[in-house]
């Protein structure tokens, strides 16, 4: 078995691929379009999985874009994406310098939590750092600087 993607419905496709491609930094790697179900799918992949040379398919994000206007509740059953990234505190400033909300911010140096236009959780962990956290994580105010 291999996993092969996440999907995740998105309100506004647009915005969607800027916060995921133009601030985030994932590729989208293909997309296709459904005319008679009014749909866009985009598939979305980090460039490190993306340039893996293994025939192993790189694991994606499937964006889901209905045309016609739906309301998108965020079940507590869904949890959050992650990301293993090269400079978290450089990556979280863009993200807030773009408006993206910091609902974790990066203090330890360690791991961070932002979220999608959709209010998708995604969390950050630096490159390097242990993947799970040592310390149980105590919800932490964003003061805006870290
Ligand atoms: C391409 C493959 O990875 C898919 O996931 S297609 C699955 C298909 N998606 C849609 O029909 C998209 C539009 C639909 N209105 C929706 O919002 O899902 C599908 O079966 N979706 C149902 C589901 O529960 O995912
Ligand atoms: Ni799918």
């Amino acid at each position: 078995m291999q996993f092969l993607h996440t999907m995740v419905r998105v309100s506004d496709l647009d915005a969607s691929l800027q916060f995921y491609c133009d601030l985030l930094g994932l590729k989208e790697v293909r997309r296709k379009e459904n005319d008679k179900g009014r749909f866009t799918l985009v598939f979305l992949a980090a460039p490190e999985d993306e340039s893996r040379s293994s025939e192993l398919q790189a694991p994606e994000l499937e964006l889901t874009w209905n045309w016609d206007p739906e309301e998108y509740q965020g079940g507590r059953n869904f949890g959050h994406l992650a990301y293993r990234v090269d400079d978290i505190y450089a990556l979280c400033q863009k993200l807030q310098d773009n408006g993206v909300t910091i609902n974790r911010p990066p203090r330890d140096g360690h791991m961070a939590f932002v979220r999608s236009p959709d209010g998708i959780s995604v969390e950050l962990l630096q490159k390097g750092e242990a993947l799970e956290p040592q310390e149980p994580w105590a919800s932490m105010e964003n003061t805006g600087s870290w």
